[in-house]
């Protein structure tokens, strides 16, 4: 389902967030949203799944003004993952995740007989069936984040919004959510904050600083040493991975400090027993 954001405006508190956002990410493509922290990432997302109304412009989902639809309707085709998970909601994690289920049910229904095994799917699938009975409360930050994941996924969403999904996970697990972003097929719009994880995850990338959008193509096109040093104040050098041939970015400070050898020399000649 195409996603668009178009002339985005947003002022909150007085202050300007966003300005003239235009984005448009095609049926089922992974979109990085990228920028430095307070650029405008998040409100962008929350504009998109209709939490905040922009001042200006409109939001589509396929054919769908969310501003003029219910939240059902949004709830229907769009599903989210927000930076800030309910950790004291005492409920039990297959609970959690039936609860992804309520766009879809009948107004008088409380639940469907196919519910249960699609929640537990859903479960399976982001690796944490085993948590199924366990209280919301007692996961940890990363078990808690998958379960969440796991209730996106059981609203069967046509579009995913992810605001900095892989925070709290492990390498692994990192890895492992962007790949089922990938393979899900579904339209997907993900705020990150590693540069090589977008490049390595993303169709294409778009860059926000102080709430306008600086540019939107191929990480290739996107990243480029200027643009991140422009952005981020940071000096990157571009490498490309020998096997896999995708980008690397290899960040410094501008002026950068002494920092500590990597040991590689010693390690060499004089191996750990
Ligand atoms: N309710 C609010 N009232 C006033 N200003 C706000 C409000 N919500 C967000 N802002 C401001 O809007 C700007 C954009 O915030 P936003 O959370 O969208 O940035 P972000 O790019 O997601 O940042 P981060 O990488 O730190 O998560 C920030 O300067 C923030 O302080």
């Amino acid at each position: 389902m195409k996603v668009s954001a178009q002339n985005i405006g947003v002022t909150l508190s007085g202050h300007p967030v966003l300005s003239d956002v235009d984005l448009e990410v095609r049926p089922g493509e992974v979109v990085g949203l990228l920028g430095p922290n307070g650029s405008g990432k998040s409100t962008l997302l929350r504009t998109i799944y209709r939490a905040i109304r922009p001042d200006a412009g409109a939001v589509h989902l396929g054919d769908l003004d969310v501003w003029s639809a219910t939240t059902r309707e949004v709830a229907r085709r769009c599903a989210v993952l927000t930076q800030d998970n309910p950790s004291e909601v005492e409920l039990n994690v297959l609970d959690v995740v039936l609860l992804g289920r309520i766009p879809h049910r009948s107004l008088t229904r409380r639940s469907d007989r196919e519910d249960l095994p699609r929640a537990r799917d859903c479960l399976a699938e982001v690796g944490a069936l085993h948590l199924e009975d366990r209280l919301l409360p007692t996961l940890s930050g990363g078990e808690r984040q998958r379960v969440m994941l796991a209730r996106a996924l059981a609203q069967e969403p046509q579009v995913l919004l992810l605001d900095e999904p892989t925070n709290h996970l492990d390498i692994a697990h990192q890895l492992d959510l962007l790949s089922l972003v990938r393979r899900l097929g579904v339209t997907a719009i993900v705020a990150l904050h590693d540069l090589t994880l977008a490049a390595a995850y993303c169709d294409r990338l778009a860059l926000l600083d102080r709430g306008r959008l600086v540019t939107v193509g191929p990480p290739g096109e996107v990243l480029t040493p200027e643009r991140v040093q422009a952005v981020y104040g940071v000096a990157c050098d571009v490498l490309v991975h020998p096997r896999t041939g995708r980008l690397l970015l290899a960040l410094t400070q501008v002026d950068s400090p002494e920092l500590p050898s990597p040991g590689l020399e010693s390690s060499a000649k004089e191996p750990i027993a």
